[in-house]
């Protein structure tokens, strides 16, 4: 499998059949005539983790607002489950099964975990106790410290319920901007950690980050773009090994790939024995369930 940039091969890795969230040629921007995305394309398959890197101000945030309504799309077409959402509205998104996690000011400081879960259900709100208790069993935490405030958290900890809230309506596809913005590198690593664990219990997930490489190591597939373009695509090991990508976005040398792949690896191996172990002890973590 090569990276690429043109016709099918752009979605290269992909599985086959129908994506459950695709970008046909996208363009769209802020200010009248000035286009941020310039004919983007994407696809995410049922169950993909799919990753968008690039360069600052390439557009990544923006493909992301555009897929979730919060920038006009001036042509091109979103489509969720084959079905034109196209510029549908965030509300009707959400109901349509498309959860979102903007970067800042992502929970509602003054109320409690509980609360702020509830507001990502405020459209079905008879469900919270069903949801709270998925959510629970994918962030035990959340549901030890499920009375206090929001704003007494650590970032890491915020994000953590920035992204529940967002899974409180049991979406199909998750989109997540930055996880790992402003957080400590263990913080980050954690963020990380999650986005797969959330990933893996089910969830589509479309994630965008400035930390491209490690990005890549927990990616199925990732979209490279530049100035608003697709620029690369391929699986995200894949285009950690290729050398355009690594001179131009990962501005790094092959070796410290290298390294940092096998990190990655030992990190999976650990992962995989904890989860082993704690299956062992019929843990709710088992795999099958929601994975850590
Ligand atoms: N609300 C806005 N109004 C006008 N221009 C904007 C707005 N938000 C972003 N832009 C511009 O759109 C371009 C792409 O921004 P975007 O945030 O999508 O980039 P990005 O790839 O996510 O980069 P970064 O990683 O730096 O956030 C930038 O030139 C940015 O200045």
């Amino acid at each position: 499998m090569t990276t690429s940039t043109s016709g099918s091969a752009l979605h290269a890795g992909a599985p086959p059949g129908r994506p459950i969230l695709e970008a046909r040629e996208l363009v769209a921007g802020y200010l009248p005539g000035v286009n941020i995305l310039n004919s983007c394309n994407l696809e995410v398959h049922p169950g993909e983790l799919v990753g968008i890197i690039g360069p600052n101000g390439a557009g990544k945030s923006t493909m992301l607002k555009a897929l979730f309504g919060l920038v006009k799309v001036r042509s091109g077409t979103v489509l969720l489950d084959g079905e034109d959402i196209t510029n549908e509205r965030a509300d009707t998104l959400v109901r349509r099964g498309i959860g979102y996690v903007p970067q800042n000011n992502n929970v509602f400081p003054s109320l409690t975990i509980e609360e702020n879960l509830q507001m990502g259900l405020y459209q079905d709100p008879r469900r919270f106790i069903e949801r709270f208790a998925a959510i629970v069993d994918i962030f035990p935490t959340l549901g030890d410290r499920r009375r206090q405030r929001a704003g007494s958290l650590s970032g890491g900890e915020r994000q953590m319920v920035a992204m529940a809230r967002a899974l409180m309506m049991d979406p199909k596809v998750l989109l997540l901007d930055e996880p790992s913005a402003g957080l400590s590198p263990v913080r980050a690593d954690e963020a990380f950690i999650r986005t797969r664990k959330i990933n893996r219990s089910g969830v589509s997930v479309v994630i965008v980050e400035q930390n491209a490489r490690r990005c890549l190591q927990i990616c199925d597939r990732a979209y490279v773009l530049d100035q608003g373009a697709n620029a690369y695509s391929g699986p995200g090991r894949k285009l950690m090994d290729d050398p355009k990508v690594i001179e131009l976005y990962l501005g790094t040398l092959a070796a410290d790939v290298e390294q940092a792949q096998r990190g990655v690896e030992e990190a999976d191996k650990g992962e995989r024995a904890d989860k082993g172990e704690r299956a062992g002890k019929g843990d709710d973590d088992a795999p099958g369930a929601h994975v850590g």
